[in-house]
């Protein structure tokens, strides 16, 4: 669980984030949509400890971030995966090298307990034997599978993703979609997820948080988004034809 007060975050003149509220359940797919530029990725950088806000608590299980020791945010950086845009694997290193890189950095782990576990989640993530493939040697979709692979590796409690879609075909982005969310429940991970994808907001978008120029202007899941009388979080959400599908369907009570 993580719960987020009040938070603010300046560059200079230019206030990003404008006193957010926010709550992200254990086991749930927590999504953040908004406008380019409305705040997305800043949020989601604070939330990893990539960025000091100004102001304004964190707290993971229940402990605020800013009262942990030194030691307590190394634990807890230990305890967070990242599936970032565009998967970020290292060109130069195999699928397998890649996965394994956490656990040589975080962990004491054997070699032997490292490669089961490497076998494990590519496995857990449908992936063959393709250790000894360069990231060039396999598709896309494969990527970012082998980026969420890494990310697992070290059994989580928190898994962030950035646009965890960008650049697939909608099938595939929706099988992404998909196992994040059977990983969440599975593992009982607290997930945040930022997105674009209309397709993902209907897909697994179990809580989420709407965010306007910094300001949080919307919470809902995907079950009730349709609804919304926020007229930009619906200009925003209208760009999307599965949703004008969707909002027909619902007014037909179809
Ligand atoms: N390190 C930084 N220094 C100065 N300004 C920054 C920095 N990081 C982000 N910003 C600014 O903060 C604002 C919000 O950026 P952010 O990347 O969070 O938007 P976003 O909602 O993720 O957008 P997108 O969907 O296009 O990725 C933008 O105006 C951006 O230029």
């Amino acid at each position: 669980m993580i719960k987020v007060k009040d938070l603010c975050k300046s560059f200079g003149d230019l206030d990003v984030l404008k006193g957010v509220n926010a709550e992200f359940e254990k086991g749930k797919t927590n999504l953040i949509i908004g406008q380019s530029g409305s705040g997305k990725t800043v949020f989601l950088k604070c939330l990893l400890g990539l960025i000091k806000p100004n102001s304004g608590v964190i707290e993971y299980n229940g402990k605020a971030y800013k009262s942990f020791s030194k030691e307590e945010k190394r634990e807890i950086s230990t305890q967070m995966g990242m599936v970032f845009q565009g998967g970020a694997l290292f060109d130069s290193m195999t699928v397998g090298e890649n996965v394994v890189f956490p656990l040589k950095m975080l962990t004491k782990m054997s070699r032997k307990d490292r490669e089961k576990r490497v076998d494990e989640v590519l496995d857990r993530v449908n992936l063959g034997d393709i250790h000894d493939k360069l990231p060039s040697e396999i598709s896309g979709g494969m990527q970012k599978r082998v980026s969420i692979a890494r990310a697992i590796v070290n059994r989580p409690n928190f898994l962030f993703c950035d646009e965890p879609n960008s650049g697939l075909d909608p099938r595939t982005a929706s099988v992404i979609d998909n196992l994040i969310q059977e990983i969440t429940h599975e593992y009982d991970i607290t997930t945040v997820i930022n997105t674009h994808d209309m397709n993902s907001v209907f897909e697994i978008g179990e809580n989420i948080i709407y965010l306007e120029n910094g300001i949080k202007a919307w919470e809902g899941n995907k079950d009730n988004i349709y609804k919304t009388d926020n007229k930009k979080l619906t200009d925003f959400v209208y760009a999307s034809n599965l949703f004008q599908k969707v909002r027909i369907t619902q007014r037909r009570g179809l």
